[in-house]
């Protein structure tokens, strides 16, 4: 049947869109991507800082998402802190498989591979970035995905989960309209995409281990990453 998206649902998309383009790492810290040592001492450092400044970004995004500020102050809290991991994990899935400028990906790539994660986390994280990859998002499905992940009803402490069930219907009715436009060919996009979020649980489940491992090897986190992972 014929795809129509309204105007006020371009309105809503270009609104997200412009949020999700105007929050960038600041061009010093991805500098240092390249610059600084190698030893998992300093990529540690080095992806505790990009973490840092995500949460700064991400935080920022979120205001701009329609009806986010109108949600219960407590909810608000309870969703950034409940989809922060997951929105980084589909960031920097983005960023790699963007191929950034002047070989940033291998650096960082390889950052993360050398900062004291265990093997039975890169595993599944590197599949995750694949599976990303081989999706070939166009750039507003990416900036959806992340405003759907954030607007996740079921977090825990969410008092009115229906509030958020309902700012998230309005994107993720949008967003199937989006993957039947740009991907005509694969009826089923939509649900592979959804089924990515699946995978990011899991892979936020696993990050929780890592951060223990890495607490046990006394390394320390930001401020703001303590707060937002309830750590230390
Ligand atoms: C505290 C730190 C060691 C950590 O704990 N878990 C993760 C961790 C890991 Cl190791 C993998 C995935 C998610 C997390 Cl939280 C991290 C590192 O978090 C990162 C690192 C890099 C990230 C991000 C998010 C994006 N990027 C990449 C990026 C680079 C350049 C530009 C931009 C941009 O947005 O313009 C983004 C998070």
């Amino acid at each position: 049947e014929k795809v129509e998206i309204t105007k006020k649902q371009q309105a809503l998309v270009k609104v997200i869109v412009d949020a999700y383009d105007r929050h960038q790492i600041p061009q010093d810290v991805a500098k240092k991507l390249l610059q600084d040592q190698y030893s998992a001492e300093e990529n540690f450092l080095l992806l505790t800082e990009m973490a840092t400044s995500q949460v700064q970004v991400l935080v920022e995004f979120t205001k701009n998402i329609p009806g986010f500020l109108s949600l219960d102050r407590e909810d608000q809290i309870a969703l950034l802190k409940g989809s922060a991991v997951e929105a980084m994990f589909l960031r920097s899935a983005q960023v790699l498989n963007k191929k950034m400028p002047s070989g940033h990906t291998e650096v960082l790539e390889e950052r993360i591979r050398k900062s004291g994660i265990s093997e039975e986390f890169i595993t599944p994280m590197f599949n995750f970035y694949k599976s990303i990859g081989e999706l070939h998002m166009v750039h507003e499905e990416q900036a959806l995905l992340t405003t759907i992940t954030i607007l996740t009803p079921d977090r825990p402490y969410v008092k009115d989960q229906l509030a958020v069930e309902r700012l998230q219907e309005t994107i993720l009715d949008v967003l199937r309209k989006m993957c039947l436009l740009h991907h005509p060919q694969d009826p089923q996009y939509f649900a592979r995409l959804l089924g990515r979020l699946t995978e990011l649980r899991t892979l936020s489940h696993y990050h929780a281990e890592m951060l223990t491992s890495w607490r046990v090897n006394d390394h320390k986190f930001t401020p703001l990453l303590c707060e937002i992972w309830d750590v230390q």
